[in-house]
């Protein structure tokens, strides 16, 4: 792991429609972040927030993207701030917001690796299209964005498309996903551990086996972790909890096992949102697993 973390906060809450996930940075940094990762040994920088437009672009009725220009805005600064924290050596870690802001981190992370590898900690896919979207919420459609599905604005961010291989995704901790990101799963073998294989294999093998196949195939992996990939019960300060989840214990587990293999290059933690949380548990819960991440160790 690289030694200098760089902290980008993106106050996004235009990919969705809850109020306060724009306060998910600061949540974060109150839980104590910047301090947490420097006691484990890390220079870290807080480059603090990048800036967000309002929603008040006039929208096309006819396309189903709420709030485009301003996240395709906000993507493209962000994009812009990654590559360059890629490129000075540093780590970039970016904390959201909603989980559209990943389309800014890979287009900005995929820039300097040519095979970048995904790790996808969710209870959704977010593979949907404006074609397939239930919602017209841009959170749900990231990473078919960085498969270069989508509308332009989305997937062209920097300049090029795509930024990332389905071959080199992994969906961890699904549970919730709607009939078109199914076919997409499908049609494109993106490789997904479900529920119903962290349940049936145990997390331990499950956090192998994506080593195992991310490991050759793949030169730097982001991870993008929504906190909602973890049961509501840990984390209940998100947008769209879907019971059933990982729990604490688990991903911590799988934190611990991605810091000993050593193959995280960048990651995003996203939709903590302090407003629907209980004294700001789901922050802490993100830090604390960051540690984790970062290596931390009890003995
Ligand atoms: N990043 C998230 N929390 N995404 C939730 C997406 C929910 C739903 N699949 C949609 O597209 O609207
Ligand atoms: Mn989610
Ligand atoms: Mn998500």
């Amino acid at each position: 792991m690289k030694s200098k973390i760089t902290i980008v906060g993106v106050p996004m809450d235009l990919g969705q429609r809850n109020p306060g996930v724009n306060m998910g940075p600061n949540a974060m940094r109150y839980a104590g972040v910047s301090e947490y990762l420097e006691g484990l040994g890390y220079k870290v920088t807080d480059y603090n927030d990048i800036e967000i437009g309002k929603a008040e672009y006039l929208e096309d009725p006819k396309i189903n993207l709420r709030n485009l220009k301003a996240v395709a805005d906000a993507s493209e600064t962000l994009g812009e701030k990654v590559d360059s924290i890629v490129k000075s050596g540093e780590f970039p870690l970016i904390l959201g917001g909603d989980h559209s802001v990943a389309i800014g981190s890979l287009a900005g992370i995929a820039k300097n690796y040519k095979k970048l590898g995904v790790i996808w900690y969710d209870a959704h896919g977010d593979l949907n299209t404006p074609e397939t979207s239930p919602s017209g919420n841009i959170h749900g459609m990231p990473l078919a964005a960085s498969l270069g599905i989508g509308h332009p604005a989305l997937t062209n961010v920097l300049n090029y498309s795509p930024k990332v291989k389905p071959e080199n995704i992994v969906i961890i901790g699904a549970r919730d996903l709607d009939a078109g990101e199914r076919e997409l799963i499908k049609a494109r073998g993106i490789k997904v551990y479900t529920m119903h294989e962290i349940d049936r294999l145990g997390m331990t093998r499950v956090i192998e086996e994506t080593i195992e196949y991310l490991k050759d195939r793949t030169d730097g992996v982001h991870l993008s972790l929504d906190l909602d990939g973890l049961d509501p019960a840990d984390a209940p300060g998100v947008g769209t909890p879907v019971i059933g989840g990982i729990s604490y214990r688990e991903s911590h587990l799988a934190m611990e096992m991605l810091a000993e293999a050593d193959i995280i290059t960048s990651a995003d933690f996203v939709e903590v949102n302090p407003i629907l949380d209980e004294r700001n548990r789901t922050a802490v819960v993100a830090v604390k697993l960051m540690g984790s991440l970062f290596g931390e160790k009890l003995l």
